[in-house]
């Protein structure tokens, strides 16, 4: 499951947007959450290609893989030097896959600006600079326990401390952790830091009613900073939301000239920052199922996905491409093309592929 944290300036948007991240996965979801905390939102991921392979093999339903954001309050000033909340603040971005950076961008006077201006440029830079101010302490603190190994003519340790030096120089301009590639000579120096500003960023600029293109200040910072942008407003999507009837919200967007849903907008594009592949299982009468896989991975780790025990018991699979099955009409004249195959469990999975594995047990 992959977790998104929603973060910002007081007052940027962040609630309106969870809220309406809330309503469309309560309503969309077609199982019972066990538990549902009040600051976590659960969406499903919506994916076009399955509803044609669930109609194609005759499934029973769709089971969406979801989404889980979380509407993480309470960043202030301060907070990488562990003030107030700071530290609980931080400790929720760590958890974490990625970030949804709320920017207010709307002009909307009622509503207060803890700085008293409308300025997205800064706003980004006082919530940037507490997650590298962090990230710094973190590089430093670390870089003085690799340096010893580095003396030590450790391979893996001299990489690593020239990698460190790179993170550091690449902070003190302001720069991201995920604009450093991690060196083939030591592929666990990003896992060992861990670093708040190597997770992927979508900024969400949060503008006025009817606009919908990203402030040129927000898409210019995305592009430098290697993050994404997309535009919407909050508070629409919260009304919008709350209207439930869908037929009367999409009389309203159209009227305010709002294209695609926002929200699509917002989960897809922080969906897409994870690089993650889809992978589908669908049969007759049984509920098809959407799951994700980060790439380069095998049709052995997607069998993990699915259960343990399908993992544990795995014999083989057999794997075709979603529109190949879609095109044939059904599994058994996929079979008959030959365009259905049979995979052993090092087969590198392909986003796309649907798949069922033949297991023990
Ligand atoms: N695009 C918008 N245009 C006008 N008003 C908006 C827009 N987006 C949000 N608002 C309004 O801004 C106010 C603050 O929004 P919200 O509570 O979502 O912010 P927040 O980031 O969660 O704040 P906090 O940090 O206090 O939790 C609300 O009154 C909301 O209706
Ligand atoms: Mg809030």
């Amino acid at each position: 499951m992959m977790k998104v944290g929603l973060v910002g300036m007081p007052n940027a948007g962040k609630s309106s947007l969870f809220n309406a991240l809330s309503q469309a996965g309560a309503e969309a979801a077609n199982y019972p959450f066990t538990t549902i905390e009040p600051n976590v939102a659960t969406v499903p991921v919506k994916d076009p290609r399955m509803e044609q392979v669930a109609e194609t093999v005759g499934a029973s339903n769709i089971v969406w893989d979801t989404i889980e954001f979380h509407d993480i309050a309470g960043l202030v000033a301060g907070a990488s030097k562990g003030e107030g909340l700071g530290n609980k603040f931080l400790a929720n971005i760590r958890e974490c896959d990625a970030i949804l950076h709320v920017v207010r961008c709307h002009t909307d006077e009622n509503v207060i600006h803890p700085e008293g201006k409308v300025d997205p440029a800064s706003d980004i830079s006082t919530i940037e600079t507490e997650l590298l101010y962090a990230d710094l302490d973190s590089a430093e603190r670390r870089h003085s326990r690799v340096v010893r190994d580095a003396r030590s003519g450790d391979k893996v340790a001299i990489a690593e401390e020239k990698w460190l030096r790179d993170v550091i120089e690449a902070l003190q301009a302001g720069q991201p952790v995920r604009t450093v590639p991690v060196p083939d000579a030591a592929p666990d120096a990003g896992r060992n830091l861990s670093a708040l500003t190597a997770k992927p960023v979508l900024f969400v600029a949060n503008v006025n009613e009817g606009e919908d293109a990203v402030p040129s200040v927000v898409a210019d910072h995305a592009a430098a900073t290697g993050a994404g942008a997309v535009a919407i407003s909050s508070r629409i999507e919260a009304d919008l939301a709350d209207m439930g009837d869908d037929e009367e919200a999409d009389a309203m967007r159209e009227e305010l000239g709002i294209g695609e849903s926002g929200l699509h907008r917002v989960v897809n594009g922080a969906f897409g920052l994870l690089h993650l592949l889809a992978f589908f299982t669908a049969g007759e009468d049984k509920p098809a199922q959407t799951w994700h896989l980060r790439e380069g991975l095998t049709v052995w780790h997607a069998a993990g996905q699915i259960h343990t025990d399908i993992q544990k018991g795995f014999v083989r699979a057999e794997v075709i491409g979603w529109d190949a099955l879609v095109d044939a009409g059904g599994y058994a004249a996929a079979r008959d093309r030959g365009t259905l195959r049979i995979e052993g469990r090092d087969y590198l999975m392909k986003d796309g592929d649907v798949i069922t594995i033949k297991h023990t047990g």
